[in-house]
């Protein structure tokens, strides 16, 4: 039945396949880059689309909201300031550019939105899951792709203790698995994380503000490794440090095809 409605839905989607194919094993790594920003840029060109039926817009959750520190917001605009203005006409952006951030990844792509009504609608993305703003993952990702590296803004509410008054261990492993995730899926398409190792060298405070490093190692056929640093915000703590290996699939792996 699932799978029936998932087909249904690929016929029915014109653009699907920019997510769909299998673009590592058969294209460069910047090629990879074109595909999945095309998905990313055509999910925005729909929201545009008055003629669209299902023309809903998918809410950012990466934008400043009411709990964040000056920190926060510091950093925010440091980074932000740097992402060149997307004009209508050109639709092009600048070396750094803020990745939205939405409660289901299944919105990126085009006709995602519909998509998302349709495939377990339920299911929400595990760090955007709490509506309490502030209360868990308070973060933003932005991307250069020249340089083919992340860096997230990340401030860790009170619901993710781990030590007294620090964060788990297991949450800053969340936001690592999330940020090279995000850089990896941005080079290669979609990818699952089959390997991550982490080194946590001093706890990080709950409600403080840290940065999370990301960029590409290498490309080895599908397998793509990246690395992370979690630091403080000027930088001049590291907490963390971490490699992860992430394998390019094909949509239908999880599909069961
Ligand atoms: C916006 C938010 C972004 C969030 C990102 C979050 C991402 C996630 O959390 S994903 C969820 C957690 N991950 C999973 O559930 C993955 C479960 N594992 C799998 O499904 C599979 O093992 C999968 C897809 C990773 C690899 O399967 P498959 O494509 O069959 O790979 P396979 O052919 O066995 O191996 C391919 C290559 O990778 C290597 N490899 C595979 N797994 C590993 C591993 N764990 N460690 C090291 N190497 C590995 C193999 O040795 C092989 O290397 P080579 O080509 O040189 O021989």
């Amino acid at each position: 039945m699932l799978r029936r409605c998932f087909q249904a839905a690929l016929r029915f989607i014109p653009h699907w396949p920019a997510l769909y194919q299998d673009v590592v094993s058969q294209q460069t790594v910047g090629k990879s880059l074109e595909i999945w920003q095309t998905a990313h840029w055509n999910t925005r060109g729909l929201s545009k689309m008055s003629l669209w039926p299902f023309s809903v817009k998918s809410r950012d959750f990466s934008q400043p909201n009411a709990s964040w520190s000056a920190e926060m917001q510091d950093v925010y605009n440091r980074y932000n300031a740097l992402c060149e203005a997307e004009t209508e006409e050109s639709g092009k952006t600048g070396t750094w550019r803020k990745l939205p951030s939405y409660n289901r990844t299944l919105k990126y792509v085009r006709g995602g939105v519909c998509l998302s009504k349709i495939i377990q609608s339920k299911s929400r993305l595990f760090t955007r899951n709490i509506k309490d703003l502030g209360a868990a993952f308070e973060y933003v990702v932005f991307l250069n792709q020249q340089e083919k590296r992340c860096v997230c803004v990340f401030q860790p509410g009170h619901l993710l203790e781990g030590p007294p008054g620090h964060v788990h261990g297991g949450a800053i492993a969340t936001m690592i698995d999330t940020v090279t995730g995000t850089l990896a899926g941005y080079l290669a398409g979609p990818v699952m994380t089959a390997n991550l190792n982490i080194n946590y060298r001093s706890p990080v405070p709950l409600g403080s503000v840290v940065v999370l490093h990301s960029a590409l190692d290498r490309v080895e056929g599908k397998k793509i490794f990246v690395s992370c640093r979690v630091t403080s915000t000027d930088e001049s703590k590291l907490h963390t440090e971490a490699t992860a290996l992430f394998i390019a699939f094909k949509m239908g792996y999880l599909f069961g095809s």
